[in-house]
């Protein structure tokens, strides 16, 4: 049985993604929001659209504390940022609607959804992938790290150095894979199984534009940022 070791440096790195996770949350719970009132389509579109503001805005806070990130090309960093929004939108939704709630509150949230505008036919891929992620019991550590991952991906589109990603993401990649062993030694699928998350989450990703424009109701108005980031208008 080798012995699996976290070094002092990859320690250092985890309590920087973590506290940097803790510190960049969003402010009020759109959990609670949606369990106190059923909203029109409306609504709920604008709630949508000033969550995903604030949390664009936070992982901005948290991407720049991840070591080396900064001193990736400019260019690059905006890449890597448009490129991971939408993804880290629904990573964190999952993490929301996974977190343990009193005895049917999932189940009402998941209504409200379900109800909330969106078209019938994203449903199923949508809570498909909460309920996978709920099965995991992620760690904070994991959900950070796991985040951090899905932001240093190389291959989005128009990165240019590649590799300088590449090299961030793998150190992560490392420390996830050894706390996965830590902390799952019954599971050694684990960290293939968390990382299998990721691909169903880039899925998603394309989804996200028909999801907004088939939102049921007319006239979707966006903000200038989220043009930017959820490719509309
Ligand atoms: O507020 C939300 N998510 C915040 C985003 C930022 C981070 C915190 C969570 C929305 C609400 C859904 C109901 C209507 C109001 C908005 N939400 C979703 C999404 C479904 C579809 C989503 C989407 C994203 C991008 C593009 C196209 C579609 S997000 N899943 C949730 C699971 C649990 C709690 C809320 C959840």
């Amino acid at each position: 049985k080798e012995k699996i070791e976290i070094t002092k440096e990859q320690q250092a790195l985890m309590k920087i993604i973590l506290d940097a996770y803790n510190r960049h949350q969003i402010p009020q719970d759109v959990a609670k929001k949606l369990l106190q009132d059923q909203y029109s389509a409306e609504e709920n579109f604008l709630l949508l659209t000033e969550m995903a503001t604030s949390q664009v805005q936070v992982l901005v806070e948290f991407t720049k504390n991840i070591p080396g990130f900064l001193s990736l090309d400019h260019e690059d960093q905006i890449a890597l940022l448009k490129g991971s929004a939408v993804e880290a939108m629904f990573l964190r939704s999952a993490q929301v609607f996974s977190r343990k709630m009193p005895k049917g509150h999932t189940e009402v949230l998941e209504a409200r959804i379900r109800k909330s505008g969106i078209s019938e036919e994203f449903m199923t891929p949508m809570f498909n992938f909460y309920k996978s992620i709920g099965e995991l019991h992620m760690v904070q550590e994991e959900q950070a790290l796991l985040t951090a991952i899905t932001i240093l991906t190389p291959d989005r589109p128009h990165v240019k150095d590649q590799h300088a990603v590449e090299r961030l993401q793998e150190s992560m990649l490392d420390v996830l894979r050894k706390l996965c062993a830590l902390q799952h030694p019954q599971e050694p699928q684990y960290f293939a199984r968390l990382l299998g998350r990721l691909t169903e989450l880039r899925t998603l990703n394309h989804y996200h534009t028909e999801m907004l424009t088939s939102w049921r109701m007319n006239d979707h108005k966006f903000t200038p940022l989220l043009c930017e980031i959820w490719d509309v208008q």
